[in-house]
């Protein structure tokens, strides 16, 4: 294992390891698993049953290996970037196309044939939606996974860019996520495997995260913090809010909550980020979550800012790694 300045807490899930790659925090599985990528880049998926299959059905994107050419189709994708809105991913699409002076696109839905989410290609980004909460967001991630391993995509890089709810911050405030912590408070993603839960790590890339905030100055007008993301299976009682149709505690056990979850570092609370840090991480690519607050969660439950305050705001994620890709295509494709 080579050294790295990360300082993250491990896990105390004896399942898996650290392992530094470049630099970047990649877990791997005790007993064998090599580092995932190969020498090119390109990502080395751990099941061997998908070499079996004579084609592969990328069901909820609507592909398959038989007859598309996926290789020729996203080979040359850089940056995966998705969010929860099919809305802002087209904007996002948009705005690569001006970031990176890209003329010749189309904005047409690839998925299209599938019906459940949208996604567009510009350059060298994908910009696709995930719906909301885990279920939908890592059937998403993992099939795009298996996207970019097919196409041989090299040393990709995914984003999410979101919205959510702050805590202790000014409503409109960017946080990028340093770790996801899950409903019961732990740094990792539970999924239930074959009866058995199994909690793989939420940790994301440090690296990433700085060099995100070193892209934002007080010019930008918006604060931008590197904290603690929970993520919630709830918009309601799960992110404990008063408004839902059920209430079960009262208003001082809510804050006593809050005021908890910020005493342990957490500055948002989203849907996403422990499933999304522990599959890239799983699958050894560098990620980063990177959400807009609505509002402070210690002073209300209801997101009230108007229409264009909230479209304004949903823009700043955009820009923070719109940046990012502006900045790392453009040194690459000048090297
Ligand atoms: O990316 P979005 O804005 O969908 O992220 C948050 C978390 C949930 O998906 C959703 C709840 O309103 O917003
Ligand atoms: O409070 C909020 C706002 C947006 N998204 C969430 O998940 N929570």
């Amino acid at each position: 294992m080579t050294s790295c300045d990360c300082d993250y807490i491990l896990p105390n899930n004896k399942e898996w390891e650290p392992h530094y790659n470049n630099c970047s925090l990649v877990w791997r599985r005790y007993l064998g698993a090599a580092c995932p990528k190969n020498g090119d880049g390109s990502l080395r998926l751990l099941n061997e049953n998908l070499t079996k299959l004579d084609s592969d059905v990328i069901y909820h994107l609507g592909f398959d290996t038989f007859h598309y050419d996926l290789s020729a189709m996203f080979g040359d994708v850089k940056f995966v970037c998705m969010g929860g809105t099919k809305q802002r991913m087209k904007e996002f699409a948009k705005h690569m196309a001006k970031e990176l002076d890209v003329k010749n696109y189309q904005l047409t839905n690839l998925t299209k044939h599938s019906h459940r989410y949208a996604m567009y290609k510009v350059g060298p980004v994908l910009s696709v939606n995930h719906g909301i909460g885990i279920p939908s967001m890592t059937i998403l991630l993992q099939e795009i996974l298996k996207l970019l391993y097919y196409a041989k995509a090299k040393d990709p890089i995914i984003f999410r860019i979101g919205t959510s709810g702050g805590l202790k911050i000014p409503p409109g405030s960017v946080v990028i996520s340093s770790w996801g912590l899950n409903g019961t408070l732990e740094k990792t993603y539970n999924i239930p495997v074959l009866g058995t839960l199994r909690k793989i790590p939420s940790i994301f890339d440090k690296r990433l995260s700085q060099e995100l905030q070193s892209l934002i100055s007080d010019a930008d007008g918006f604060e931008t913090l590197i904290g603690g993301t929970m993520a919630a299976d709830d918009f309601y009682r799960g992110q404990a809010r008063l408004d839902g149709p059920f209430c079960d505690y009262t208003e001082q056990d809510k804050i006593a909550f809050l005021h908890k979850l910020a005493d342990m570092g957490v500055r948002n609370i989203e849907m996403e980020a422990t499933a999304f840090a522990a599959y890239t991480n799983e699958a050894g690519v560098r990620a980063a979550d990177v959400c807009v607050t609505l509002l402070d969660r210690l002073k209300g439950d209801q997101v009230k800012p108007d229409k264009a305050t909230l479209l304004q705001w949903q823009e700043r994620p955009m820009k923070v790694v719109g940046r990012y890709i502006a900045k790392y295509y453009g040194n690459n494709s000048r090297a």
